[in-house]
């Protein structure tokens, strides 16, 4: 199985192209293939079909070429990844199977629109994010509470005063499940100036990871929220380097760096 390797700001990806939907993926290969110890190691897995070869977004195969079928590291399905369709996105037009430019992927959190060059950074239309209220999480102890946004797939961000370097995110940090029956993704962040955030995150389904695209946007959302606003540009800075949020009444955009870093033949038994 012919598989790459990429990472948009250290957030990094297993791809799995399978045009015509041929590729069995259980859990259990999925994890085998990110474990960074006897796999080759990644936050997920992006597996490149054609949208007409799948049910889940076959509705959406009108509109978009290519489905982003996402998973988790530990083999859970997710609606959507904000650096995993950049990074999908790189693909495609390294790969010569779109042209540079303007065009659309579907996922299962509905269509997101992209925009690159041939080189460069690379944009999406994240959607509107949606603030369904507040909630709780625990972090070695201490309650921190934060603004559930919804971007498709679910955000907990949460604007603390502990500096977010000394968190030990090793650990699932609490939430309730009451509000989050299917789990939840978790950003701490301090905020570091105006309309700049410094962010960790810990992931559903992959744990601490060194940036979470969607997460960025929650953040931005969250930090907004805070300063009284609801529209302009964010800088998120989180440890894989740095994401650019911008906020309008109707969408919001992420912009960053997506990097395909190695090709290869994938010998793995399940
Ligand atoms: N890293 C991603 C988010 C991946 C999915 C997430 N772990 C979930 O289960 O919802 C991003 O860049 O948005």
């Amino acid at each position: 199985m012919r598989f790459l390797k990429g990472h948009g700001t250290e957030n990094d990806f297993v791809i799995l192209p399978d045009p015509d939907g041929e590729l069995e993926l259980p859990a259990t290969l999925v994890a085998a293939i990110c474990d960074r110890r006897a796999g080759i190691g990644a936050d997920g897995v992006l597996r490149v079909t054609r949208a007409k070869t799948s049910e889940e977004v076959a509705a959406l195969a009108g509109e978009a070429e290519w489905f982003m079928d996402y998973r988790n590291a530990d083999g859970s399905v997710a609606e959507m990844c904000g650096n995993g369709v950049r990074v999908f996105a790189r693909y495609l037009v390294d790969a010569g199977l779109t042209a540079p430019g303007e065009f659309a992927i579907a996922t299962r959190g509905g269509l997101r629109r992209v925009r690159l060059g041939a080189e460069g950074d690379v944009t999406v239309d994240m959607g509107r994010p949606v603030v369904r209220g507040e909630s709780l999480t625990t972090v070695a102890g201490h309650d921190y509470p934060g603004l559930h946004v919804d971007m498709g797939n679910p955000h907990l961000a949460c604007a603390i005063g502990d500096p977010v370097a000394q968190l030990d995110l090793t650990h699932q940090p609490g939430f309730d499940p009451g509000v989050f029956p299917a789990g939840v993704n978790i950003e701490l962040f301090n905020a570091v100036g105006p309309r700049r955030a410094v962010m960790r995150v810990h992931e559903r389904g992959s744990g601490e990871t060194r940036s979470c695209g969607t997460g960025a946007v929650a953040t931005a959302v969250a930090a907004a929220h805070l300063a009284g606003e609801s529209t302009g540009e964010w800088i998120v800075e989180v440890l894989g380097g740095r994401l650019t949020v911008t906020l309008d009444q109707e969408t919001s955009y992420l912009s960053g760096p997506a990097t395909l870093v190695a090709a290869g033949e994938l010998t793995l038994a399940e």
